[in-house]
């Protein structure tokens, strides 16, 4: 497939949301998609990512084998599991999936560093001419998580990178609060798009873990290790293929698994860290010292947090790993 091509260049992002924004129903006829994929003559990788989801990954296998039956879309269920210890690589197996530990994959890079890393080994295994992500934590997982981002890539050329979007409602024991969730999302990677990279400012979920691309296209743009790889994965398709060729597809509603206020201040410091390294390659961050305080205090790539506890105000540094991937096709060049 093609990368680099730019059929349609957006007038500004009101008219790219029209533009490309699509619903899954537009693509619910799926033994027509599958006749598309067919016409188009390109395989399918759905990669997992997986750490410590024994509770859910055997439910989301059996969906994607489910919506096979009825029409062939992917032709490898890959999941890539952070050597849980929940039995997560176990379950995966029962339910049919070809299954890699994340450490077993580029072995010569050290131990795997979260999810980012995870995903950007993967495609060392990953067959497909497409791969499309996804998180493996999702309670409600429905087929058109898959067919829905497959839809727009799959039957319209000028497509290069399908985003997922969706609701997202927070979720405290039975109690329930509509649009409550994406908190990272919503406080963090939103407002730094709108003031240093507005064209994203029109995806409703930039973080999300479910999106497509040929997989010449992931092979050829960096990955950032853990929960800084999509922040710098929007900013780099957007570079690489144009904003024109990424669209972005409701899939209805998506309960995650909703992490402590605390490991998201962690989450939200990687996506800032993704932005600040981006903007200081475009030479638009004049001075990019990493980490922020200086080593003689704290080692490198440290988070540190102050918090009031009830044995008092305490002060605790954490490690956030950030590295930079380099781009697959470069490595195994
Ligand atoms: O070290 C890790 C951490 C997570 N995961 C898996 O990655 C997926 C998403 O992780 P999760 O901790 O559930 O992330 P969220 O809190 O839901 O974070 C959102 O925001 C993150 C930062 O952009 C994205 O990576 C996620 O896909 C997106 O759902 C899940 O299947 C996890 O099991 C790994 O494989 N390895
Ligand atoms: O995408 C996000 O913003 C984070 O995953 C946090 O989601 P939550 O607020 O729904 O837990």
């Amino acid at each position: 497939m093609r990368i680099h091509e730019r059929e349609y260049t957006p007038v500004n992002v009101a008219e790219w949301f029209e533009r490309r924004s699509y619903h899954h129903a537009q693509f619910q006829d799926v033994e027509a998609l599958a006749r598309r994929k067919r016409e188009v003559d390109v395989s399918v990788s759905v990669v997992l990512p997986g750490r410590n989801v024994a509770d859910t990954i055997g439910g989301i296998i059996d969906q994607i084998h489910e919506l096979n039956e009825r029409a062939p879309l992917v032709d490898q269920i890959l999941v890539v599991d952070a050597d849980s210890s929940d039995g997560t690589s176990e379950t995966a197996r029962k339910h049919g999936a070809e299954v890699y530990s994340e450490n077993e994959l580029l072995p010569q890079y050290g131990p795997a560093i979260g999810k980012g890393d995870a995903m950007w080994r993967s495609l060392t295994v990953a067959r497909g001419d497409l791969v499309a992500y996804a998180d493996s934590d999702t309670r409600d997982f429905e087929p058109q998580f898959v067919y829905g981002i497959l839809g727009p890539i799959l039957t319209d050329p000028g497509i290069r990178f399908v985003k997922a979007a969706y609701r997202r409602p927070f979720r405290k024991g039975e109690e329930i609060t509509l649009d409550g969730g994406g908190r990272v999302t919503e406080l963090s990677t939103k407002p730094l798009f709108n003031l240093f990279y507005p064209q994203l400012t029109g995806f409703v979920q930039p973080l999300a873990g479910e999106f497509v691309a040929p997989k010449e296209l992931f092979g050829s743009i960096p990955f950032f290790t853990g929960y800084a790889v999509e922040t710098g994965m929007m900013i780099d398709v957007l570079r690489t293929v144009g904003l024109g060729a990424m669209a972005q597809v409701d899939l209805g509603t998506r309960q995650n698994r909703h992490q402590p206020l605390f490991e998201l201040g962690k989450m939200a410091y990687s996506v800032v860290r993704a932005v600040a390294r981006r903007l200081h390659q475009e030479g638009r961050l004049g001075q990019l010292v990493e980490p922020h305080l200086s080593e003689s205090l704290y080692q490198l790539d440290s988070y540190v947090h102050a918090a009031a506890s009830p044995e008092g105000l305490q002060l605790q540094e954490h490690v956030v790993d950030i590295v930079e991937r380099p781009p697959l096709n470069e490595v195994l060049r």
